[in-house]
């Protein structure tokens, strides 16, 4: 909707110099916006809006659902497209266009914000400190989380582990001021929350919007924040309101007088409404009509003449050391993953897998009869050990995209230092598991030596890194909601096709098995059990009559000792040797597990890049020639430009000095 403002001063391609740069940080930040608008496709996703938050004042968007709230809050902390319009920044009496630079001082707070739940809200500010505050010591990172603690009223809940859905933690409202404290730890000067209060009753949300207020006032923020049927006292609590319906704004003015405007125009509050329900009424029903959509809301702030770009000197770009990243980030997951570790549960189920199996394969001798079924304990061993890295290991990246995709743009840590701190920490309790899994089986079913003990184990340490690798390659490279499918899938492959059931040669597919890696540690193991110790099987079965399997070996009365070799031939692993089984297991393990790396650093360079597009369609627009960005003297009063429909080089512009790569 277009203001009732002043006419915007007439603006050409001969200001050259309206583009000078900023090196001191803006120690404040308000945002403006004239005739924004977003669309996706041919879908209008944000109607051409303006509006302005200023540093100090917390302002609610509010408006019909999809009329583009979290569209225009991504789009004002350039998370977002902008289709059409401008928006800039300014400090007290300098304009800023969006720089790289510029974004280190704007936050955003998610609606569905994800932190750790094992962690306590200290320690969740503390780790995000010690990522985001290189230049801080120790002493003054602590300073800065009791600070937000405080500012934030997290006091009670300052040692309180944050939860989630399964195991009870902080409270909602809690958990979204901790969300808040996160993001304003490094001091930004625009905040944006999208629905702040969403699934709080009306008492806790106000607890947060009150913090919010707290905060815009003690750290001179601009705070614009999107909310949902607010009571009459939340409402009031936000200095400024932008009323959005699907045609664009139909307010925005002090909350204190929004119903006066509106009452202006016949559209007075009936005595059973509250004030935003009224409001959010007669949006949703469109009550007001056209006609008074465009007198309702106060003056513009001017559209600038001048825009200045802040860029930050590069020394106050860089993050922390690679191995503070890795000792935060290993201390962190560690935090996560130390509780499963001897977690009841599965301390239960590997205790009970292990005396099902024992039981099974009970104190097996070494006679003819005794081959068979040492040879599926050699497979029913690291089975277990395939299943479970493997399923384990299938939502590591879904369930950490969001906050990964976060702290990768603000240059937390990198993404290499991330994968290997995760992925190594999350094997340590299936290191314990399987050591008491195998270990069980092994005593009860008497597979031989402390030697024969260590192969094994050795076995399935290699079958659980190699099917983890894979599993997180699956996560890395599928969506997830095809994850499982293809998981079992393949887990269904990887039992079938190893010579155990059906020889291999003849399936119709018998190089099948070279492409599965459970048929190299299934030959692994049954040198484990077989070939180690090198003792010899005694021919003879119990029943009359029944011959043998191993007539090389044994004589027609049932004498003589069948030795390990004639067992790899009659299973067709005599071709197989340890090292070949080693190798290939190692092959395959490396090769998943850089492909991995790989997919998922492709993954969010996409994200990272495309965020970085959004960053410099500014920039681009004033490599330009400048005529793009600024409105030309025409007969409208607020600008309307195609942002992002100019290609151009950007020679001069700083989004070179801090491209990412995340690697
Ligand atoms: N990436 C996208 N692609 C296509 N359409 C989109 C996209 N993002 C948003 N939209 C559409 O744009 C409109 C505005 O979406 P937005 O999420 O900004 O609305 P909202 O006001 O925040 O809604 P709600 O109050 O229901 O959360 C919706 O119709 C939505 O479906």
């Amino acid at each position: 909707m277009v203001g009732s403002g002043p006419k915007v001063g007439a603006m050409t391609s001969k200001h050259a110099d309206k583009y000078d740069e900023l090196a001191q940080a803006p120690a404040t930040l308000s945002v403006h916006w004239r005739k924004l608008s977003v669309s996706f496709g041919e879908t209008r996703a944000l109607a051409a809006c303006s509006g302005d938050v200023e540093n100090g004042e917390v302002v609610a968007l509010m408006g019909s659902s999809g009329s583009g709230k979290t569209t225009l809050l991504n789009a004002l902390s350039r998370r977002g497209p902008i289709t059409k319009g401008m928006v800039w920044y300014s400090d007290g009496d300098r304009n800023l266009s969006w720089s790289k630079s510029l974004k280190k001082l704007v936050a955003y707070v998610e609606q569905d914000d994800h932190c750790s739940a094992h962690l306590t809200v200290r320690e969740t500010l503390y780790y995000a400190a010690r990522l985001r505050l290189p230049k801080a010591s120790v002493a003054e990172k602590m300073r800065v989380v009791d600070e937000m603690i405080d500012l934030l009223r997290l006091s009670s809940a300052a040692d309180t582990k944050v939860g989630s859905a399964l195991s009870r933690g902080i409270s909602g409202g809690e958990r979204k001021r901790l969300m808040v404290g996160q993001e304003m730890l490094t001091k930004p000067k625009l905040l944006a929350c999208d629905e702040p209060t969403s699934g709080l009753d009306s008492t806790i949300a106000a607890v947060v919007v009150e913090a919010l207020r707290d905060l815009a006032a003690k750290q001179n923020v601009a705070i614009v924040a999107s909310i949902h049927q607010p009571s009459s006292r939340i409402f009031l609590l936000f200095d400024r309101l932008v009323l959005l319906d699907r045609e664009g704004v139909v307010y925005r003015g002090p909350t204190a007088t929004a119903t006066d405007a509106f009452a202006a125009f016949g559209l007075p509050c009936p005595p059973a409404f509250s004030a935003p329900d009224w409001l959010l009424e007669v949006v949703v029903n469109d009550k007001l009509g056209t006609d008074h959509r465009e007198s309702i809301y106060y003056e513009d702030t001017p559209v600038p003449t001048k825009l200045i770009e802040y860029r930050a000197k590069s020394r106050d770009n860089y993050s922390v050391p690679a191995t503070e990243q890795v000792r935060v980030l290993f201390a962190r997951t560690w935090k996560e993953v130390w509780p499963s570790v001897f977690e009841l549960n599965s301390i239960m189920l590997h205790l009970g897998n292990g005396i099902l199996a024992g039981g099974m394969w009970f104190q097996l001798g070494y006679r003819e009869r005794d081959i068979w079924p040492r040879l599926t304990l050699a497979f029913a061993i690291p089975i277990t050990w395939v299943f479970y890295p493997l399923l384990s290991s299938l939502m590591v990246v879904p369930s950490n995209e969001v906050i990964l995709k976060k702290e990768l743009s603000t240059n937390s840590y990198k993404l290499g230092a991330w994968f290997i701190v995760t992925t190594t920490t999350l094997l340590t309790p299936m290191f314990v598991q399987s050591l008491i899994h195998v270990s069980l089986v092994f005593a009860l079913s008497n597979l031989g030596n402390f030697v024969v003990w260590l192969a094994i184990y050795g076995t399935t340490t290699l079958a659980l890194l190699c099917y983890q690798s894979i599993g997180l390659f699956f996560s890395a490279a599928l969506p997830a909601s095809r994850l499982t499918t293809a998981a079992m899938l393949y887990v269904t492959f990887c039992f079938l096709f190893t010579g155990l059931f059906v020889p291999l040669r003849d399936t119709p597919i018998p190089w099948a098995a070279a492409l599965n890696p459970m048929f190299y540690v299934l030959g692994l193991s049954v040198f484990a059990v077989f070939g180690i110790n090198g003792r010899k099987f005694r021919c003879g079965n119990d029943i009359e009559d029944e011959g043998t399997d191993f007539p090389t070996s044994c004589d027609e009365d049932g004498d003589g000792n069948i030795a390990a070799v004639e067992i790899f031939k009659e299973y067709g692993l005599d071709r197989l040797s340890p090292g070949i089984c080693v190798g290939a297991i190692l092959a395959f393990l490396i090769t998943s597990r850089v492909a991995a790396f790989i997919i998922l650093k492709r993954r969010m360079n996409a994200h990272l890049l495309q965020q970085s597009e959004l960053t410099d369609a500014s920039s681009s627009q004033r490599a330009a020639g400048g005529g793009g960005l600024l409105p030309d003297d025409d007969d409208d009063d607020v600008v309307d430009i195609e942002i992002g429909a100019t290609t151009s080089s950007r020679e001069g512009v700083s989004a070179d000095e801090d491209e990412k790569d995340v690697t």
